[in-house]
């Protein structure tokens, strides 16, 4: 495709080349007009008007005489190009006439009205003020090859194979024209220095103007009026120049030939006659068929051409385009049959005998196009596949096409877009303390190879979600200064078969080249998990030849080679040992949720990121206690909340309000003030709420109490919001402690209500499986004993016998009885204070712990040692929100306990 639209580039430049040089550097119009104009106003009289001549001009008077010596000149018309040697004998009797270069003819009047045609509609295409140069060509002559397919159009035998001589032929007239314009401008720029040839030209002027005048009388054509130029400048005594002096085209280059061929034919079927038109059925019978001019067909698909017997043609209709050769009617049929059966009928009709009926003959459409139409699509397609794989880098071989095997691992690098430093992760000191080594070991090496210790290849980055496993990578490529290269589990996994295991080695391949770098599986679980407990799952071939070629790829590497592979998964667990083992992943680091300092830490991180007046050490420390539970990623956004919360208020900075603002939200969901609950249920909510915190209130175990509301927030109803603290182990009175709180809610609504609501189906839930636990994993139960049996749903047997299944259950259902006992004596003891505080709420909605101690007095236990640090009386209190509206609602309740208790 691109080499034809090169190809044709190549004839519009040609095609170009050859107009200018008819146009610009052969005719020069522009100067030509422009000198013209210039001698117009004295020359113009004496050339176009016989009646109006000045008397008294010597030099006319001269030029008159002149003319009058020289002998007439009589146009010798030759009817072919046998008549050449007739129109060059004619030369000496034409003084006015410049000499004539070799091959060169002189024209007859006849003649010159015939190149004329074919100059103004031929295929080249002469501007009109051009064309009055043309004139020039009585004086010039016309090269030969000109003449020629003049005559051959005249007598109506020209064709497509005499392109190249018109084209030939314009072009030396063209420059000669040129030439005789050029030497004419030099004429008149150096008039202080006549030239003999001027004097001569002098001469000649006279007895052109005599023939001008006679030739204007003859025709008694109103010529006068036409702008002419003025002759003068055209006459000169230039050497003839038979090869064309600079022109391009000049002597018989084939090349040249070829070329022009090419363009005229280009120009010329663009806006030559026509070589066929349709013709109707009746028409071509009537015409044609009925007078026997046909003289065969030609079925091509579903156009018939008509080809008729010229001379009788001619005869017939001496004036029609059907005459000319090349030229064909054609018609349109709608079956091959259907044309047969009519062509059959007419010429039956006509009685023409079977030997005497037109033949048919039947062309395929086009070879061209039947190879086209067939293999056409096929190698299309192969083409771009071919394409395709080659634009793909690396691609073709073992690559294969489109890149599906190449790995999709997203490369970072110091320079671009690793900015993290391990100032950046807070909270995790041992991991980081453990990663770090890596870090020295892609900067130091020798300091490790020199004592013969091993580097290590990789780590396992363990946790729960959003604790900065990701952010922890990240800053060791930062720190290090090396590529990262990260990718995650599942972008290995690919529905064709093979890919996993061609991208885990393509993605060690550019590990390699690229060394020392860091790569980075996150989620490993992805691919990693163990192939044993696959199995039973029916087992995925892909993605355990997937984790082989991890393994593979991982031994693969030798000592020196500083590639360290990192990986990050939630859950290490049901990762494969094999992956685990020494040698390949070997360090496990764990990133837990920060604890109460951690989380202060990186609370200090992000809270330098943002505009705040408050104390930065009292501010973090207090968020970090009340955000028991928060991962890293849970604490970026609580900060971005408060940052949010404070932009919509247009507040100048973000203040602690700002801040519990936005844990509330982050713990509590969203608040949800379209919800309206009628006032029995919100009574309901009111009492089940003031039942739990009357709880946290009065068990020595459980935790301090924060916040009661009952604003819908989230899915819940209302919550009471505890902070459990850090706590690492749990005793049985705390446990006991706890469960009874959390069925305060629904002993609180037994106590004072007739019935009760399904509002407290989340906190039986939580009691279970705390008793549970107790139970079957705690070892809490005498009956049971120290056993542990992995709670495990997938399971479809039990780990346990059907007797020891109903001890269990008969320990747990004991166990939730007694802290059933125990809240229940509590409430019916403090029944006035739930009244009191669920009083309250429905008043306030939003009960905060200062509220508590004025309805309740002071708690009767000590309290945390954090917690009297940033909620007690020493402590400066918490802005409360109060104000938030009360929208009550139907169905479950729920509590908080910190972020356990969602
Ligand atoms: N210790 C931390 N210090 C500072 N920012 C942290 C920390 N931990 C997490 N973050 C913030 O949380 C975001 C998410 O962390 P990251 O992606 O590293 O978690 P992850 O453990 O890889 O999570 P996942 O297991 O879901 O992939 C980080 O971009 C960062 O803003």
């Amino acid at each position: 495709m691109s080499s034809i639209v090169r190809q044709s580039a190549g004839f519009v430049r040609i095609a170009r080349y050859s107009r200018y040089i008819a146009t610009r550097r052969g005719l020069q119009t522009p100067h030509l007009l422009r000198a013209a104009a210039a001698v117009r106003p004295a020359n113009a009289p004496r050339y176009y008007s016989t009646s109006n001549q000045p008397p008294n001009q010597d030099g006319d008077e001269k030029k008159v005489e002149d003319a009058a010596k020289k002998p007439q000149i009589q146009s010798t018309h030759s009817p072919g190009p046998t008549g050449a040697k007739a129109h060059e004998s004619s030369t000496q009797e034409n003084d006015d006439s410049l000499p004539l270069p070799e091959g060169w003819i002189r024209v007859s009047k006849e003649d010159f009205q015939q190149i004329e045609k074919i100059l103004e509609n031929g295929p080249i295409y002469l501007p009109e003020r051009e064309k009055l140069l043309v004139k020039e060509i009585r004086r010039t002559g016309v090269p030969r090859e000109l003449f020629e397919v003049a005559m051959k159009k005249q007598a109506g035998t020209f064709g497509m194979s005499d392109i190249g001589s018109l084209l030939k032929g314009v072009n030396k007239l063209a420059w000669r024209l040129a030439e005789l314009d050029a030497e004419n401008k030099n004429n008149n720029t150096d008039s202080s220095r006549p030239s003999r040839s001027y004097q001569e030209s002098s001469s000649q002027r006279s007895s052109k103007e005599e023939e001008n005048k006679r030739e204007e009388s003859e025709q008694t054509h109103d010529d006068t009026q036409k702008p002419k130029f003025e002759e003068s400048h055209f006459k000169s005594n230039l050497k003839p120049n038979p090869s064309g002096g600079n022109n391009p085209f000049k002597g018989n280059d084939w090349l040249s030939t070829v070329i022009a061929t090419a363009v005229a034919y280009y120009l010329y079927s663009s806006i030559s006659e026509e070589t066929g038109r349709e013709i109707t059925w009746q028409e071509l019978k009537k015409n044609f068929l009925d007078k026997g001019l046909i003289e065969k067909m030609i079925v091509r698909g579903h156009t018939v051409f008509v080809e008729l017997d010229r001379d009788a043609t001619r005869s017939m209709y001496p004036e029609s385009v059907a005459t000319r050769p090349g030229f064909n009617y054609y018609f349109s049929i709608a079956s091959v049959d259907a044309f047969e059966r009519r062509l059959e009928e007419a010429q039956n009709e006509l009685g023409i005998p079977s030997s005497d009926k037109i033949p048919v003959s039947y062309a395929g459409e086009s070879n061209f196009m039947n190879l086209l139409l067939a293999f056409g699509p096929t190698v299309l397609l192969v083409g771009i596949l071919i394409y395709a794989s080659r634009r793909t880098p690396g691609a073709g071989g073992s690559n294969g096409i489109f890149g599906f095997s190449k790995s999709k691992a997203k490369r970072f690098s110091h320079e671009t877009t690793i900015k993290v430093k391990f100032s950046d992760v807070a909270g995790m000191d041992e991991a980081k303390q453990e990663i770090m080594e890596f870090v020295s070991f892609l900067k130091k090496p020798e300091r490790f190879q020199r004592l013969g210790a091993k580097i290590p290849r990789g780590a396992i980055l363990a946790g729960p979600p959003g604790t900065g496993k990701t952010l922890l990578a990240k800053a060791t490529a930062g720190e290090s200064g090396v590529p990262f290269f990260t990718v995650s589990g599942s972008e290995f996994v690919e529905m064709f078969v093979g890919v996993g295991a061609s991208r885990v080695r393509d993605l060690f391949a550019t590990a390699r080249k690229n060394a020392p770098c860091i790569i980075f599986i996150d989620e490993i679980d992805a691919i990693g998990r163990s192939r044993g407990e696959s199995q039973r799952f029916g087992g995925n071939d892909e993605r355990e030849a997937t984790l082989n070629q991890i393994l593979t790829e991982m031994d693969g590497f030798n000592t020196s080679e500083q590639v360290v592979v990192l990986a990050g998964t939630n859950r290490v667990d049901i990762l494969d040992k094999a992956l685990m083992r020494p040698g390949r992943f070997d360090r496990h680091i764990n990133v837990d949720a920060p604890t109460m300092a951690g989380r202060q830490d990186i609370f200090k991180v992000y809270l330098k990121k943002i505009v705040t007046n408050e104390d930065i050490e009292y501010l973090s420390g207090r968020l970090a206690s009340l955000t028991p539970g928060f991962a890293g990623a849970d604490i970026a956004n609580c900060v971005n909340e408060a940052a949010l919360i404070a932009a919509r208020g247009n507040a100048a900075t973000i203040t602690l309000q700002h801040f519990e603002q936005a844990i509330e939200r982050v713990v509590g969901g969203l608040e949800r003030k379209s919800l309206v609950l009628d006032p029995i249920e919100k009574k309901t909510v009111a009492y089940h709420e003031a039942g739990h915190a009357i709880c946290g209130w009065y068990f020595r175990y459980a935790d301090p109490l924060l916040k009661v509301s009952i604003i819908p927030r989230g899915k819940g109803l209302g919550y009471a919001q505890y902070l459990p603290g850090d706590a690492y182990l749990m005793s049985y009175n705390q446990l006991m402690d706890r469960m009874a709180m959390t069925l305060g809610g629904r002993i609180s609504e037994e106590l004072h209500f007739p019935t009760v609501t399904t509002g407290a189906s989340d906190d039986f839930s939580k009691v279970t499986s705390m008793a549970t636990a107790m139970v079957t994993q705690w070892g809490m139960s005498d009956k049971v004993g120290p056993l542990y049996f992995k709670n495990d749903e997938g399971k479809i047997h039990k780990p346990f016998s059907e007797t020891t299944g109903q001890t269990i259950d008969a320990e747990v259902k004991r166990i939730v009885e007694e802290a059933y006992k125990q809240c229940k004596e509590l409430l019916i003891e403090k029944k006035k204070e739930v009244g009191i505080i669920a009083e309250e709420l429905l008043r306030k909605e939003v009960l905060v712990r200062d509220d508590m101690v004025r309805l309740l007095g002071p708690r009767p236990f000590d309290d945390r040692d954090d917690f009297a640090k940033y909620f007690g009386e020493e402590a400066k209190k918490p802005p409360t929100n109060p104000t938030e509206s009360p929208s009550p609602s139907p169905a479950i309740f729920q509590k908080l306990e910190g972020k356990d208790m969602r």
